[in-house]
């Protein structure tokens, strides 16, 4: 069974089709990015594969669960971190995690508290209001909420952003192992040296319409950037690709 599948997938928000027609397979242990420009239903999709948008057609599966029949199972069994998703400003990065803990019943919160934000370097700010932190230490927290519960599939909406040189390359790190250990990942990104270094299949998505797939590691000197502008039909494109 796929971590995710979905067949036909459509998502109208009034006149606006968002989705249209999306089929996207991912298998268990995959490192999947989905690279778009703007408004191409990047964002709906992870939505609705985490059960907090309902399609307005088409079959979707995670985990074999359907997310529109079953949206809390969904969201029990993965980890998710939305686009510009903060920790609230009036909890501390400890106090957040316990909540997150509370929530997702994890018996050995505090040990895993120590070990994410020893992974993740920001024990210092444990105990920092969220609001007095920096925008890279509050996404190191947000990383953390995601794998604490130590789900086998992660959806991440641009998971550098904000982070400085050496966090990014510690983070790499932990998303690849993540994935070596049979766990899979989702990723939605506009830059493509994070979708051309970091995954092993590449989805390029335009109008709601899966346009190509990609292994990063096999293309030939043409690059994602040029792949990407070429399914696009549109040199703007080129410019969308680069962060
Ligand atoms: N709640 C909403 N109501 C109406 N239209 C929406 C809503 N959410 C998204 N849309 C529209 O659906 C389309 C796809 O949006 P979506 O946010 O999924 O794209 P995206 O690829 O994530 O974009 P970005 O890269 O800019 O974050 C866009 O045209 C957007 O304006």
């Amino acid at each position: 069974m796929p971590a995710v599948e979905t067949t036909g997938l459509t998502k109208e928000y009034g006149a606006v089709r968002a989705l249209d027609g999306l089929d996207l397979t991912i298998e268990r242990g995959e490192l999947y990015g989905l690279l778009g420009p703007n408004g191409s239903g990047k964002t709906t999709t992870i939505e609705i594969l985490t059960g907090q948008r309902v399609p307005t057609a088409g079959a979707v599966s995670v985990l074999g669960i359907d997310p529109v029949e079953n949206p809390l199972d969904v969201r029990r069994s993965v980890g998710i971190l939305p686009e510009r998703e903060d920790p609230p400003s009036f909890l501390t990065p400890r106090e957040y995690l316990q909540f997150v803990g509370d929530v997702r019943d994890i018996p050995d919160i505090e040990d895993r508290i120590d070990e994410w934000s020893t992974k993740l370097e920001f024990r210092g700010i444990l105990d920092t209001l969220s609001t007095d932190l920096s925008e890279g230490e509050r996404q190191r927290v947000m990383l953390a909420q995601v794998f604490i519960h130590e789900p086998e599939l992660v959806f991440i909406d641009e998971p550098l952003v904000n982070l400085d040189p050496l966090m990014q390359a510690e983070v790499r790190e932990i998303l690849t192992s993540y994935c070596e250990a049979g766990n899979t990942l989702f990723l939605s990104t506009h830059f493509m040296e994070v979708a051309e270094e970091l995954c092993t299949r590449v989805g390029i998505i335009a109008e709601g319409k899966l346009r190509t797939e990609r292994d990063p590691q096999a293309l030939d000197d043409e690059g994602l950037l040029e792949t990407f502008a070429t399914e696009l039909d549109d040199e703007s494109a080129v410019e969308a690709g680069r962060p």
